[in-house]
Parts: structure tokens; C-alpha cells; sequence
């Protein structure tokens, strides 16, 4: 174990950390102390990673004469509650897709997402996180999300991910989601909810308070700018 006896021996040791080490501690002084930072938190399913598409592609694969749904007749945002509606063994079925190995990881990236996410993260004065939830089949899911973030956004993101199945309890001033209803213990969550728009939500009325970001071509930057003190 390492011990540090005196104050010259410090200065050593920040020699003697590796290059992604004090990339961490940097980050967190500067995430900590600065308190004027815009905090966006960015939703991974349906926002940066394709869920819908992914899960049809695999679906037909997999069950090739089963009845499945277009992404235009999308409704509601769970996938099973729809395929469920559709024929009831299809819930299951539609469940089994996500649950397998390699779903996650071989979701594409929905356009223009990735790119936007880095030059956010490159922006001054802003701090980015990835916001996402993993499912309950816990096998696959969060380590494929953590491999999605370092092979689209590389090893350095990993820092800026945030595995949470209660997006309410995350601080931050913005949270650009799909989900239109993002409930949890915390009834005043501190972020705006910009919702992001996708195949399952595009035809709802949302309450006019509620902004949305209809594709990564629409103006996030200025989305951004309006929380900026
Ligand atoms: C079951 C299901 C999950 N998901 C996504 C949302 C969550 O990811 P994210 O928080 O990144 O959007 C994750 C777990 O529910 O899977 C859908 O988008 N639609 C679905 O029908
Ligand atoms: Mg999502």
C-alpha cells in the first residue's frame, strides 16, 4: 500500500499517476468546484443508441413469421406492452429480443447523436453524462452499455456514464430523454425533460411546457444556451 509521509512525496505522486488517473481526479475537481457549469445529461436508448431498430432488425430475424409492428405504427414506449396488444405470446417474445447477448452492443448509433455528444463535452463551461437505465436481465445489459460508450464515444467517456434506474435522483440542468414520463422518488427532479422524439412518441400531445429536440439536425445548441445563466 502507498502511504504518503511528507508533502514532498506528493508532488511524486501525481508524477506517478498514469495519464487516465489524473484525468479522473481533474475531472472531478473541476465538475466540483467550478458550480456554473451547464450539466446535460444525454439518454443512451433511443437518443444516441437505436433501440427500436435494433429490436425489429433482431425480432424479424429471429422470428421471421410472426406478426411484428412498422416503426411508423409505433405507440407507447414500451415495445412488449404494444407486441403484447398485438397477439399476447408476442410480449414475451418481443422481451426475449433485449434480454439476449450482443442486443445492446449492436445497437447503431441513431444519426448525427454521437457527434453532437462530443462537441457538447468539448463546449465551455458544460459537463455531459451519459443518463441511461439498464433492464433487470442484468447479464448482458450494463456491461454491453458501458462497450456502446467506449467503442462510439471511446475509453474517456466511460468517466461520464451514469447507470441508474432513477433518473430523478441524477442533478443537472437539462435531460434529453425519449421516455415522455421520467418517474422516480424524487418528485421535483432538478433537470428540464427536453423530449427527444422517436418512433413511439412522435404523435403525442405532449403538455406545451414540454420542449422537445426532434432529431440530433434540430438546434440542441441553442436547447443548451437558453439554461445557460
Ligand atoms: C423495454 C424497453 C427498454 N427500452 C430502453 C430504455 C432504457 O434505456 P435508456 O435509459 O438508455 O433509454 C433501457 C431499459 O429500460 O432500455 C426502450 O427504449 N424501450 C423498451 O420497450
Ligand atoms: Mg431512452
Amino acid at each position: 500500500m502507498l502511504r504518503i509521509h511528507s508533502t514532498p512525496l506528493l508532488g511524486r505522486v501525481s508524477t506517478l499517476l498514469s495519464e487516465p488517473c489524473k484525468k479522473i481526479c481533474g475531472n472531478m475537481s473541476s465538475g466540483y468546484t467550478s458550480g456554473k457549469k451547464l450539466r446535460v445529461l444525454v439518454d443512451m436508448d433511443g437518443v444516441l443508441a437505436d433501440f427500436e431498430g435494433g429490436f425489429l432488425k433482431k425480432y424479424r430475424s429471429r422470428y421471421p413469421t410472426e406478426p411484428y409492428i412498422n416503426l411508423d405504427d409505433r405507440r407507447g414506449f414500451w415495445v412488449s406492452s404494444q407486441y403484447g396488444r398485438l397477439r399476447s405470446d408476442l410480449c414475451e417474445k418481443a422481451i426475449s429480443i433485449w434480454e439476449s447477448k450482443d442486443f445492446f452492443i449492436d445497437l447503431d448509433p441513431l444519426p448525427g447523436g454521437v457527434k453532437a455528444v462530443k462537441e457538447m463535452a468539448e463546449m465551455e463551461n458544460t459537463d455531459v453524462f451519459i443518463c441511461t437505465s439498464p433492464i433487470k436481465h442484468y447479464h448482458h445489459c450494463p456491461h454491453e452499455k458501458y462497450a456502446w460508450v467506449e467503442k462510439h464515444l471511446g475509453h474517456e467517456f466511460l468517466e461520464q456514464v451514469i447507470l441508474t434506474r432513477d433518473k430523478t435522483l441524477i442533478t443537472g440542468d437539462i435531460l434529453i430523454d425519449d421516455k415522455p414520463d421520467i418517474l422516480g422518488v424524487e418528485a421535483k427532479p432538478t433537470w428540464e425533460h427536453i423530449l427527444f422524439t422517436a418512433c413511439h412518441n412522435k404523435h403525442l400531445t405532449v403538455n406545451p411546457s414540454q420542449r422537445r429536440l426532434n432529431s440530433w439536425s434540430d438546434d440542441w445548441r441553442a436547447i443548451l444556451n437558453s439554461k445557460r445563466q
